[in-house]
């Protein structure tokens, strides 16, 4: 019989041979190897229930600019479906409101789903390894790190380089209207919380070299068209990581931490489910960062569309490729073609000049160099010298 959840009190384990929890005072050894089943994770009688964890998440404070409705993305290469929510494998989740407070805020790592709960595993060292069963309205997402993928169907794109817009991509040979020219796994997804997104590039760093998502994530774009009120707003929210972490914010802890939040700006794709997705409870806003989707450029004129496939939810099991961004051609595209998608509302198409550049400028921090615009505002300075 399982204790109720009142009798469970969880202590750090005592040494590395023998970690031990204690239930009812009685010492629980476990092999770090093994998921801990007797020492399930109840809530605590004062945990947030759904609700107000969503409010709280809504009351953390944002980011001015955080959001770009424009881009859609993918999750990872395999996902973990919960009783509502769905975790990307080798998740980073914070415990909230279960074993007592000092398990309060515990990062551990999603491995999975079991008898409707989550099995995560203690990231800490002081916990050796070990895994616990987790109630899912005690985890909070933090950010994931994945291995870099080579994207699905090689070939079809080749990398470009404009002095205005950066390096791109380009069609690599004749490709129909909605013919898939790639997929991708994202090796990053993060919350729209800058903390996470700091600490996700820390994971990065402590992986590599083994690791290959910091060369890949420090190779994109840094954000190098963004105006001085981008790259003032960067720098305020990298000072406040860093006193709130550090007490200070030296110059050189300073000029790295811009440096990786003007990456993650530049480059992130907005994750979220359709609305419809109604078993997905939690709609969580998740931004992704890709390999190869990250070099799309913006045209005002988009060539290619980014969409996700999304499985159908299952509660308790892992499903392949849930999420996955998949590039189509929205026209027959010739070989050196660029591609290009539209970062903004499908509506953003229909603006003019003037709107859709001031639309790019405030939401994604650049001054729109797409062919369309510069031809427009050519025709505009030939009308109106
Ligand atoms: C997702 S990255 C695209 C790849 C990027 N060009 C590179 O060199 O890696 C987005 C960045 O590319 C640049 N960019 C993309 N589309 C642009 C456009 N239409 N006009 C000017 N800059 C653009 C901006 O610097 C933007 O922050």
């Amino acid at each position: 019989m399982r204790p109720h959840w009142s009798q469970i009190h969880l202590r750090p384990p005592r040494s590395a041979s023998a970690p031990m929890w204690t239930i009812l005072g009685r010492p629980v050894t476990c092999s770090g190897a093994s998921p801990l089943r007797l020492a399930w994770l109840a809530p605590l009688s004062l945990a947030p229930r759904w609700s107000s964890l969503r409010a709280a998440h809504a009351r953390a404070p944002r980011q001015r600019g955080a959001r770009r409705m424009c881009r859609a993305a993918g999750l990872s290469g395999r996902v973990f479906h919960g009783v509502r929510r769905r975790f990307p494998e080798k998740s980073t989740v914070y415990l909230t409101g279960v074993g007592g407070p000092e398990l309060e805020g515990e990062p551990c790592e999603v491995v999975g789903v079991q008898q409707s709960r989550w099995l995560v595993r203690f990231l800490h060292p002081r916990f050796n390894g070990q895994s616990a069963l987790v109630p899912e309205e005690c985890l909070n997402f933090g950010y994931c790190v994945r291995p870099v993928a080579a994207p699905g169907r090689p070939g079809r794109s080749v990398e470009t380089n404009d002095p205005r817009t950066g390096r791109g991509l380009a069609a690599a040979q004749k490709i129909g209207q909605g013919q898939i020219i790639f997929e991708e796994s994202p090796f990053l997804i993060t919350t729209d919380d800058v903390n996470e997104v700091c600490r996700a590039f820390f994971m990065m760093t402590a992986q590599a070299p083994q690791g290959d998502a910091l060369g890949t994530f420090n190779a994109l774009s840094a954000g190098e068209g963004f105006s001085d009120e981008a790259i003032a707003r960067v720098q305020e929210q990298a000072v406040e990581v860093l006193q709130a972490a550090m007490g200070e914010a030296p110059a050189e802890q300073l000029q790295t931490l811009k440096d990786v939040l003007l990456r993650w700006e530049a480059n992130r794709f907005v994750q979220q489910r359709p609305p419809n997705d109604a078993d997905d409870e939690l709609r969580e806003l998740r931004f992704a960062v890709f390999a190869q989707v990250s070099r799309l450029n913006h045209s005002c004129a988009p060539s290619a569309d980014v969409g996700y496939v999304f499985q159908p939810f299952q509660s308790g099991s892992a499903v392949p490729d849930d999420g996955k961004s998949v590039v189509r051609a929205m026209r027959d595209l010739d070989a050196g073609e660029a591609l290009e998608i539209n970062y903004g509302p499908p509506q953003l198409l229909e603006w003019p000049l003037a709107r859709r550049r001031e639309f790019l400028q405030a939401q994604n921090g650049f001054l729109c160099q797409c062919r369309r615009c510069r031809d427009e505002a050519n025709a505009q300075r030939r009308e109106d010298p």
